[in-house]
């Protein structure tokens, strides 16, 4: 099955989106897609006088940056998917994880940093792996907002692409997962203002290299690590590339974004 990530920059952009989406559609078997959107919830959130905060690429969610996200993701940005994936024939169904308490988590402890209403799930053992097994069994797709639950009924907001790693690892037991990080680039590069230095292979030595050469930065060290994480607990494959890559996965040739290995031959 694939699971597929798409970044905060495509979905921010409705043509690009749109191709993504009849691309998602058309791809055989089962799937599921998890949809970011950090970019829009920051621009909404700027109309309403809230103000960004990031640290480590995770955003400090205070109670009314809390009701933005949930507004933003789990209504506009995941409805509007639904509803476009449904005219392409494509039977989704909405998910946080709340809805069939798909993905419990803990709200992050405050040590130096408070990051508020931000949640960490403990690992794919705590997925609800059964529910979202059966929904897709009975043939729908599944499409997570990035938002998990406390079990005391309070929402909290979680990176999406950890929700993709810890969905990916969790549904291992059940299929041949393949985890697709989509995102507005080709895949990592070697040099971030040339869209064209793919890096087509990253294992593990190699990751940490690029790392120490400050090559690899931002949103993409979270990226690789939840990337590797996926890996090292059953996931078959991970890759990295640009949203229009979609359909070199289908017909297994001519993918040219990054592969992700722990040990590459
Ligand atoms: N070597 C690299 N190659 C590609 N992107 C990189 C690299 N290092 C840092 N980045 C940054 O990582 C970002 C992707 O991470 P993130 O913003 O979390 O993506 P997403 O939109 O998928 O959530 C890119 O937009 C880019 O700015
Ligand atoms: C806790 C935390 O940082 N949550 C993220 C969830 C959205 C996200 O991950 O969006 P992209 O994939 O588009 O970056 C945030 O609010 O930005």
């Amino acid at each position: 099955m694939y699971i597929i990530k798409i970044g905060g920059n495509v979905l921010d952009n409705p043509v690009r989106l749109q191709r993504f989406l009849i691309d998602f559609a058309q791809l055989p078997g089962p799937k599921i897609l998890v949809h970011g959107g950090g970019k829009i919830a920051s621009t909404i959130g700027l109309q309403l006088g809230i103000e960004p905060q990031y640290v480590e690429g995770r955003r400090l969610t205070d109670a009314e940056t809390l009701k933005l996200v949930t507004m933003v993701y789990a209504g506009l940005i995941n409805k509007n998917v639904v509803a476009q994936l449904q005219a392409l024939g494509c039977n989704a169904i909405g998910m946080t994880g709340a809805d069939a308490n798909a993905i419990p988590a803990t709200k992050r402890p405050v040590k130096t940093i408070d990051y508020g209403f931000v949640g960490d799930v403990a690992g794919p053992e705590t997925i609800n792996a059964a529910a979202i097994h059966a929904l897709v069994q009975a043939g729908l797709t599944p499409v997570f907002a990035p938002l998990t639950h406390d079990g005391q009924g309070g929402l909290l907001n979680t990176n999406a692409d950890t929700i993709a790693s810890v969905l990916a690892t969790a549904l291992a037991p059940h299929f041949a997962v393949k985890l697709v990080y989509c995102f507005e680039k080709k895949g990592v590069l070697a040099d971030a203002d040339n869209d064209d230095s793919v890096i087509a292979h990253i294992d593990l030595d190699r990751y940490s290299a690029l790392k120490t050469e400050g090559v690899v930065k931002d949103g993409m060290i979270p990226k690789l690590d939840n990337a590797f994480a996926a890996l090292q607990n059953g996931v078959s494959a991970v890759l990295i590339g640009e949203a229009e890559a979609l359909p070199s996965l289908a017909t297994g040739s001519g993918f040219t974004g990054t592969t992700i290995s722990l040990k590459h031959g």
